[in-house]
């Protein structure tokens, strides 16, 4: 079992150049499949979640090449539309292939998808926008089997804009006949980089990061060459990691559009930030300030992947910080680990209430999804004494090589196998 050991105490500072974003990523590699030829993509983080779909694409029939950030996938001869139960339970964007498979050859067989423990997550609005476009749908114990004669454009407004039904809707409808409305869609920055590739492939798509998007379907797609935006979540993560243990950082290639109110809250809480083309720079005060209110939702509202490292950089804040989770029932299951290293941190409901202590103490914990297993890491470099992290393969799904940037950043981490 791997984990990672972490003395605390160090400053995370220095630079670091923020990888591919993962959830742009995904969802274009599953994307490529409907161009029905050969595409590049670069910009493609070494993350394990990109493993996975790696191998589903194989599966499929793709072949795929892969290089340094790079990888090109050469989709011309698909050989199956059925996707396994242990690939669909690998993670949350083996979803992703629902809408691409019922483009490119009308029909998907998939089951629940995986991902991080951190609430139910239904994919009723994927069917329900799925079947607004023609498609027929049956669910018999685990297996959804979706097949579409004819796909068709439609009107579909979503109750909630649900950044993977809104991604998915888009993959179906590309090559759907007629023209789709998608209302009341997410408007995050991976959804336009979603479009892009698919425009660079030919489709016809316009409105993504607004609450509507047009869909003008085409008969084929061709390939294309597409870079992967940065990853803002990632960058999010090393900016807090630095002001959270009095650091210095400057995070290159960076769309500092994307990082909003993510900047705010950061120079809410006293840090010194500074943006400059496609770089930003952070110096931590010497206390930082308790925050009144954090309150996650869709974009641009503060978003729910960077909850979990602002509170813990709140439990050594200076008073009492707020936090409101919206969008995931189950993403404060990892401040009872925060709370075993001395927090003081009182759930109620989506409600989050952090009083800050003097110091978090170092003990063993243990990561259960994605982003509160990077918020253990920030915890452990912000502890006094050792942080032993299990479960690090949550963290690596989403961040490359986590622990050595760390390292390179100053960090007295060390991964095990033990
Ligand atoms: C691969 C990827 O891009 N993952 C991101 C994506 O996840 P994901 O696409 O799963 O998130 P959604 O926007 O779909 O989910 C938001 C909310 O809608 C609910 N819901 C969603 C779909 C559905 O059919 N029914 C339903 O009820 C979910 O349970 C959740 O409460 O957006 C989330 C919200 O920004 C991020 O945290 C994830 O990092
Ligand atoms: C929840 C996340 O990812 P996924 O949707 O892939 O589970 C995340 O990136 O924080």
């Amino acid at each position: 079992m791997e984990s990672y050991h972490i003395r605390g105490g160090n400053k995370i500072s220095g630079e670091y150049s923020v990888k591919g974003a993962k959830n742009a990523a995904l969802p274009i590699l599953a994307a490529t499949i409907l161009s029905g030829a050969e595409c590049q993509l670069s910009n493609i983080p070494q993350i394990t979640d990109v493993c996975s779909m790696k191998k589903i694409l194989n599966e499929l029939g793709c072949k795929i090449d892969t290089g340094d950030e790079t990888i090109t996938v050469d989709s011309r001869e698909l050989v199956a539309d059925t996707i396994s139960l242990k690939r669909m339970r690998e993670m949350r964007s083996s979803v992703f292939l629902l809408g691409a498979l019922l483009g490119r050859c009308g029909s998907a067989v998939i089951s629940q998808p995986g991902g991080c423990n951190i609430g139910s997550r239904p994919i009723d609005l994927h069917l329900y926008a799925l079947r607004k476009l023609g498609v027929e749908i049956t669910e018999e114990d685990d297996v959804i089997t979706c097949k579409a004669n004819k796909l068709r454009g439609a009107v579909i407004d979503l109750s909630f804009p649900s950044v993977g039904a809104t991604e998915n809707a888009i993959m179906a409808a590309v090559t759907a006949e007629g023209h789709t409305e998608l209302n009341n869609c997410a408007m995050e920055p991976e959804i336009c980089d979603l479009q892009d590739f698919l425009n660079s492939c030919g489709a016809d798509i316009n409105g993504a990061g607004t609450k509507t998007i047009h869909i003008n379907g085409c008969s084929s797609l061709h390939g294309g060459n597409h870079r992967i935006i940065p990853d803002r979540i990632e960058c999010g993560t090393y900016l807090v990691a630095a002001a959270a243990t009095g650091g210095e950082i400057t995070i290159n290639n960076v769309k500092s559009q994307h990082l909003k109110s993510i900047l705010e809250k950061l120079i809410e809480t006293g840090c010194e930030v500074g943006v400059k083309r496609d770089k930003i720079y952070l110096k931590a005060c010497s206390k930082l300030n308790a925050l009144d209110r954090i309150i996650t939702g869709p974009y641009p509202e503060f978003p729910t992947d960077l909850q979990s490292p602002f509170l813990t950089m709140l439990t050594l804040a200076e008073g009492k910080s707020y936090v409101e989770e919206t969008i995931f029932e189950n993403r404060f299951a990892f401040t009872n680990e925060l709370r075993k290293m001395g927090a003081d941190i009182q759930v109620e409901n989506n409600r989050a209430f952090v009083t800050g202590v003097g110091t978090l103490q170092g003990c063993r914990v243990a990561a259960t999804d994605l982003r509160g297993g990077a918020s253990l890491a920030i915890a452990g470099l912000m502890a006094q004494g050792e942080t032993i992290i299990e479960g690090v393969e949550h963290i690596e799904r989403g961040y490359a090589d986590f622990s050595q940037t760390l390292k390179s950043l100053g960090a007295d981490i060390r991964k095990t196998n033990d």
